[in-house]
């Protein structure tokens, strides 16, 4: 590295920010990585962490090594990245911008004529022109004339971070026409995939689409999924003949949608407007699929009360141990409230202490349940044997919420199986 290449303050090590810093630092760049929590900074500091992604847990620490220094405070940088939460409230209905605000104040101090900011947390269109240029306007300086002010979103698939970190397509926008060049050479240095220019608000418009694209598709995948139930169809079976059309191509049916961004992303894009219908309905559609996994599950029970439920997975999704907004714990906590008298909990990745319930094993789960919920498209659970079931449980119900089991092989050992 020579003594000109630029040093790269990240603000926010999270999920985003983390890999973010890791990958400038991996790629010979001198990295700051400032987080407002003590305690994670002194967790990343000892190397006390475990990332879920193992590849990504190496990268981190290769980074940590040589590279990326973590701070008590911002420092001076030629480019200050910004990776905060941007929470949906739901109570004003609104995006919480508080904790751009905040980062944006902390940049504003260390802020010099020549240095770039961008940034990278997810947020409503028009937030970097607005709101986070004015913030940034407080150091007085101009963001249309001495500093270069941009957002480039970050379109990571968790479980797949490190890959699509350095793969993706990117986008970076600017405010006020300014340069983007510079941001261009930036991720150019360690993107793969093309990086596009255009403005800072269409840049944020674009990440809110994506997610709210993919949330609208799984909804229709949902809504066919109950319409089939109506005609006592199989779901997966006509969704598969279907996708045999050159141009239809619909997504999978399960227990509804979790995780950080897609349950919360669309609801950015109905700022100062009213315009959002399909995707509020979408939104609406994927919020009532634990309602139609426990409508099954009663179906098949006759009676909730007084029942012995076991939920397979509280991930969100498959192989992840992240549970924000996964469907599971919507189910676990209906399910309690309509007098399931005990329900047991289990999944191969996530931790007791990240939920307000206790785990058990899986074998430990299914003793004496009358009924199992596979919940959770966790690789293992696709090699669940029947067996196993049946030699356990004191009921015969499962509900694969994921059409993961043979339904043939497992109807034969005696399951009553249900798919979503
Ligand atoms: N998780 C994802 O897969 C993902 C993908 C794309 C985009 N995003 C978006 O990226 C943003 C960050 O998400 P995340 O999942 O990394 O969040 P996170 O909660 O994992 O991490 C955010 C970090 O920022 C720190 N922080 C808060 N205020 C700060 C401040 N003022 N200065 C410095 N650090 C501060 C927190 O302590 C935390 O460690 C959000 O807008 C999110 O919507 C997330
Ligand atoms: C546009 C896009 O791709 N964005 C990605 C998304 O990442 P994600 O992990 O949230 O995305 P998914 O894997 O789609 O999972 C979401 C939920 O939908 C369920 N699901 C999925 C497919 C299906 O056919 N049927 C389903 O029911 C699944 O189980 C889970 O609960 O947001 C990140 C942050 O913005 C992005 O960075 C990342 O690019």
């Amino acid at each position: 590295m020579t003594e000109t290449e630029p040093r790269i303050c990240v603000h926010g090590l999270g999920y985003v920010g983390l890999p973010m810093a890791a990958v400038l630092a991996n790629s010979g760049y001198e990295v700051y990585g400032f987080d407002v929590d003590p305690a994670h900074r002194s967790d990343l500091t000892e190397g006390s962490f475990d990332l879920e992604e193992p590849d990504l847990d190496r990268f981190v620490r290769r980074a940590l090594e040589d590279g990326l220094t973590i701070v008590s405070q911002p420092q001076e940088a030629e480019f200050h990245i910004i990776c905060v939460p941007t929470p949906y409230d739901k109570d004003l209905d609104r995006t919480d911008l508080s904790y751009v605000e905040a980062a944006g104040k902390t940049v504003a101090e260390q802020l010099r004529e020549g240095d770039t900011v961008i940034l990278s947390s997810t947020v409503p269109p028009g937030t970097t022109a607005g709101r986070l240029r004015e913030v940034l306007e407080e150091s007085g300086l101009s963001a249309s004339e001495d500093i270069t002010l941009g957002y480039s979103p970050e379109t990571v698939l968790p479980g797949n971070t490190l890959t699509e970190l350095r793969e993706n397509d990117r986008i970076i926008g600017t405010v006020a026409g300014g340069p983007t060049d510079r941001i261009v050479a930036l991720y150019d240095s360690f993107v793969s995939g093309d990086v596009r220019t255009a403005d800072a608000t269409t840049a944020e418009f674009v990440k809110l689409i994506q997610n709210a694209y993919r949330d609208t598709n799984i909804a229709f995948a949902n809504e066919i999924a109950k319409l089939a139930h109506e005609f006592e169809i199989d779901s997966r079976e006509a969704i598969a003949m279907a996708n045999e059309h050159p141009r239809v191509e619909i997504l999978r049916p399960g227990p509804g949608v979790g995780g950080h961004c897609i349950p919360i992303d669309p609801l950015f894009l109905n700022h100062g407007n009213d315009i959002p219908m399909l995707i509020e309905t979408a939104r609406r559609v994927n919020d009532g699929m634990p309602e139609f996994v426990i409508k099954l599950l009663s179906a098949a029970l006759s009676d909730l009360e007084g029942s012995r439920v076991a939920l397979l997975g509280v991930a969100y999704k498959g192989g992840v141990s992240d549970v924000r907004e996964t469907p599971s714990l919507v189910i676990a906590e209906e399910l309690l409230e309509r007098g399931v008298d005990e329900l047991r909990l289990t999944d191969p990745y996530v931790e007791s202490d990240d939920i307000d319930y206790e785990l058990s094993s899986l074998e430990e789960s299914l003793n004496d349940v009358d009924a199992a919920v596979l919940v959770t498209d966790h690789p293992e659970y696709g090699a669940l044997s029947p067996k196993t079931f049946v030699d356990r449980m004191r009921g015969n119900v499962i509900i694969d919420t994921r059409a993961m089991l043979d339904e043939d092989r497992w109807e034969t050992a005696g399951i009553n199986m249900y798919q979503v």
